[in-house]
């Protein structure tokens, strides 16, 4: 407890995400994640890598307050995750895959969530002009998705998650699906995104140079059981351009990830024999 008299400008700033022994087994027996403990500082772009099957959705949903864990506590601003709202703060989830409505327009798909929220149709088609802007397809609002490419559907998808105005965006790979230079493109996006909006982000790739690009912090994950084994910071300026991809820091980094990801794949083998 932080006596009254100290100054709110020396007191520990309140975490965004705070993950207190989290563990998780599916109701066929599977466990998908070992205790785990992780905190997120407001700000933070956080990725968690891991080999196939190591929880990394598990836990992002988990935080997401989308599945249940089967023990340990998790709190957004020191709020559970069901009484985000009390905290005046919002969180957005982007999936894998698009998942837009074919059937309606690129404004009707990313006023959704305001639809849903029974926001007034005049401030919430104010907010998807503005989220639109944000990922630079503000003259897209009328087409239909499946008129526009792969990466334009993701960052329609992008923007259905910006048009509340989250704090907090996790993201399951959202750029999996994507060809190698649409992917950059969206990571540079994202990135400054990240930036303007000042958000917290939890992101989740199978990709070492993603997470170097991206991230402040990298959480490595091992499966079978899936667990948190290592944690990288990567201690780089921002912005981060395409120099930086060439850069000998970003190999450094990249080794670095590379080596642990190795060790943890070694480690699941050897749990699995
Ligand atoms: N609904 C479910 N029921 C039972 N087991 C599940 C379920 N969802 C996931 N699993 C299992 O839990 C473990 C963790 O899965 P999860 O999808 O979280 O891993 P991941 O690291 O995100 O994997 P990937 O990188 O392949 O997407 C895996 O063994 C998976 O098969």
């Amino acid at each position: 407890m932080i006596p009254a008299h100290v100054p709110a400008a020396v007191q520990a700033p309140v975490p965004a995400v705070e993950v207190l022994s989290v563990e998780k087994t599916y109701p066929n027996g599977t466990q998908a994640l070992l205790p785990v403990d992780l905190r997120i500082e407001e700000g933070e772009f956080v990725t968690l890598l891991g080999p196939s099957g190591c929880g990394k959705s598990t836990l992002l949903k988990m935080v997401a307050g989308l599945l249940e864990p089967t023990d340990g506590r998790l709190h957004l601003w020191r709020k559970p995750v069901d009484q985000l709202e009390a905290s005046g703060k919002k969180m957005a989830f982007v999936f894998q895959s698009p998942t837009l409505m074919p059937w309606a327009s690129v404004q009707a798909n990313v006023r959704l969530p305001l639809d849903l929220a029974g926001m007034p149709k005049a401030q919430a088609n104010a907010q998807v002009e503005e989220a639109l802007a944000l990922v630079g397809l503000p003259k897209f609002a009328g087409d239909l998705p499946r008129s526009l490419s792969g990466g334009m559907q993701m960052r329609v998808s992008i923007a259905r998650g910006l048009v509340t105005q989250p704090d907090l965006l996790l993201m399951d790979e959202p750029f999996g699906a994507l060809d190698e230079i649409t992917r950059h493109k969206l990571d540079a996006e994202l990135l400054d995104l990240w930036r303007k909006k000042k958000l917290t982000v939890i992101f989740v790739t199978h990709s070492i140079h993603e997470a170097v690009f991206l991230s402040t912090r990298v959480v490595m994950m091992a499966a079978r059981p899936g667990r948190v084994v290592e944690e990288f910071r990567i201690d780089e300026p921002y912005p981060r351009t395409p120099d930086f991809l060439v850069s000998p820091q970003f190999s450094r980094h990249a080794k670095q990830l590379q080596d642990s990801l190795l060790r943890a794949s070694q480690s699941t083998e050897e749990v699995q024999t």
